[in-house]
């Protein structure tokens, strides 16, 4: 058996010409879209993904601003910048890309976003919002990753679902929107004393480690559905060095599982995509009067 891909790529595409018709709605009625992507340092990786994120707002007919910062920021300087965004009615969204350097307070940061443009969900009025099963800005990539469930019309209820990772940004809030859909769920992390034990366990596998092609084949239950939420570079000395990879060996992990995400092409795509449709939402609101 060969697992069925679930197209985060294209499902993403789908999603972002019908953001595009809302755009232009609500610029008809006089409201453009806005995201502010706010990038402080160099570090190479986080410049393409703000890249793709002011690309990909373009695409879609939003306004859209890059702050770039040096590295050298002050904490104070950058929570200046957000005070003045956040008074900014021509946006709507707000996106402070992590990982900040290590002299910021990330979480200090994040807390000053107005929770009605905190697009990334990652404000603690959010998180709790969504703990509380009344979620108002979800993270965007587990929110991706329950798109891509539906697209694919995989039923979470009273299904096993397996979490590798407890971060904030993806584990956590994963894990919650699993537990709302009526999935049983587990979230395992580097503690966990036999992964394997339960990952085998598993009908519904989502990978948020951070270690290229962690869980393989025989990790995997067969038939399950699984989800990779890593973006790696291949490690020197295994085929394909130095190109992306996910958490999860595809190669083995497809001659299990009944469907899978490819890396690239998966979750990644389905991330921007949420993004806009938070800041779309963000936009809605604000024209209806919704200041939640
Ligand atoms: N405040 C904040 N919000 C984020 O949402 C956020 C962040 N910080 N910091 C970094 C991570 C990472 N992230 C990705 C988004 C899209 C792809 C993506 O589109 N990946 C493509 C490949 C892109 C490539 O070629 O490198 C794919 O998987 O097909 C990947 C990673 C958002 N993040
Ligand atoms: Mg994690």
């Amino acid at each position: 058996m060969t697992a069925k891909i679930l197209d985060g790529a294209a499902l993403a595409q789908e999603l972002r010409s019908e953001f595009k018709l809302r755009a232009e709605a609500l610029a008809a009625q006089g409201v453009r879209p806005g995201l502010a992507v706010v990038l402080v340092g160099e570090d190479p990786a986080s410049q393409v993904y703000v890249r793709n994120k002011v690309n990909a707002c373009a695409q879609a007919g939003f306004h859209s601003e890059k702050i770039v910062l040096p590295p050298d920021t002050t904490a104070a300087a950058l929570l200046e910048r957000i005070a003045a965004l956040n008074a900014d009615p021509a946006i709507h969204g707000i996106l402070v890309q992590l990982p900040l350097p290590k002299h910021i307070d990330a979480d200090a940061v994040l807390e000053a976003i107005l929770p009605e443009k905190d697009v990334d969900g990652f404000h603690a009025e959010n998180i709790g919002a969504l703990t509380q099963g009344n979620p108002r800005f979800v993270p965007c990539t587990p929110q991706g990753v329950m798109e891509l469930l539906e697209k694919g019309c995989i039923s979470l209820k009273g299904q096993e679902a397996v979490v590798i990772g407890r971060s904030n940004i993806v584990g956590k809030p994963m894990a919650l929107l699993l537990l709302a859909a009526g999935a049983t769920v587990t979230i395992c992390h580097s503690q966990t004393r036999d992964l394997a034990f339960h990952t085998r366990r598993a009908d519904i596998l989502v990978a948020a480690i951070g270690r290229p092609r962690f869980v393989t084949g025989d990790m995997i239950k067969p038939g399950a559905v699984v989800i990779d939420v890593g973006i790696n570079r291949v490690p020197e000395g295994q085929p394909d060095a130095g190109k992306l990879c996910g958490d999860v060996d595809f190669a083995s992990a497809k001659e299990v599982a009944s469907a899978i995400t490819p890396v690239p092409g998966g979750v990644g795509p389905m991330t921007i995509a949420m993004l806009l449709a938070n800041t779309l939402l963000a936009a809605e609101r604000v024209l209806n009067g919704q200041h939640c």
